[in-house]
């Protein structure tokens, strides 16, 4: 069996640098790992006519409730699945984006595409389609995340500083790997999305306060847009002593 391990990390130059290095430029190749347990079976199957899109993609925002559907596994490996997810790298990357998850596109298949760099042409760019976490760190650490379904929203979130993930790639090859640093995260910040979560549910009730008048301002913006009443309201949201939680470790 063969085993792929892929660190990334990020250095930070100043407190101020948004620039990310990668001590490994490139992921390893997209080796095939046939791991026990592995199975995305409790999942329904997408048809290709979920996988259906129209382009240039629109990025859905908060709180459309395409972002609270539950995501369909992909099981064709054609060239529509490799040309949607070439289309959520361009709006991702038009968006200043660096990850975007199929249902922030409207699409409710599992699928995820990132590049932690952020720039056409530089980095490393990753396509994950049902995508699974064997492992979680211990360690967490806490970033400013931002989301591209809440524009110009930012505000700390907690997180698994390291990830070991089960995936397939856009070919439908299986394959294993690790992620630390800044990749893990937005790694993780894509693959809640694909469960239906959303960063504010892993916010502190403390830091989900200061960006809770944003949050009223998308649902109304979303109620004057659509004339149909938010499907979710944060100020119904019951006051959690814990955010949501993190799977095995
Ligand atoms: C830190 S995980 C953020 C992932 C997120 N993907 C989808 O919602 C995303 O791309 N958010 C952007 C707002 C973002 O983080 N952009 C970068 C680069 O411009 C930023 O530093 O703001
Ligand atoms: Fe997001």
């Amino acid at each position: 069996m063969q085993s792929c391990n892929q660190t990334f990390s990020r250095n930070r130059l100043t407190s101020l640098d948004r620039v990310y290095f990668f001590t490994n430029r490139s992921l390893p190749p997209l080796c095939a790992v046939s791991k026990i347990g592995f199975s995305a079976a409790k999942d329904e199957a997408a048809s290709p006519g979920d996988i259906e899109f129209e382009a240039p993609l629109k990025i859905v925002e908060y709180p459309d409730p395409k972002l609270r559907a539950k995501n369909k596994r992909i099981v064709s490996f054609d060239d529509n699945l490799k040309s949607l997810a070439r289309e959520m790298f361009d709006v991702m990357y038009k968006t200043n984006g660096i990850g975007l998850s199929a249902p922030q596109v409207g699409i409710d298949v599992q699928l995820m595409v990132f590049n932690p760099v952020g720039e056409s042409g530089e980095g490393e760019e990753i396509v994950l389609v049902n995508p699974r976490v064997s492992k979680y760190s211990k360690k967490l650490s806490i970033l400013n995340e931002g989301c591209l379904s809440f524009p110009g929203i930012y505000a700390d979130v907690k997180r698994p500083e390291s990830v070991k993930i089960d995936a397939r790639d856009v070919n439908g090859n299986r394959f294993s790997f690790s992620l630390d640093g800044l990749p893990a995260r937005v790694f993780q910040h894509e693959f809640d999305h694909l469960q239906g979560i959303l960063f504010f549910e892993r916010m502190t009730e403390e830091v989900l306060g200061n960006i809770r008048e944003q949050l009223q301002a998308l649902e109304m913006k979303y109620e004057q847009l659509t004339g149909v009443p938010s499907p979710e309201k944060i100020q119904n949201r019951r006051e959690r002593r814990n955010a949501v939680g993190f799977g095995k470790s």
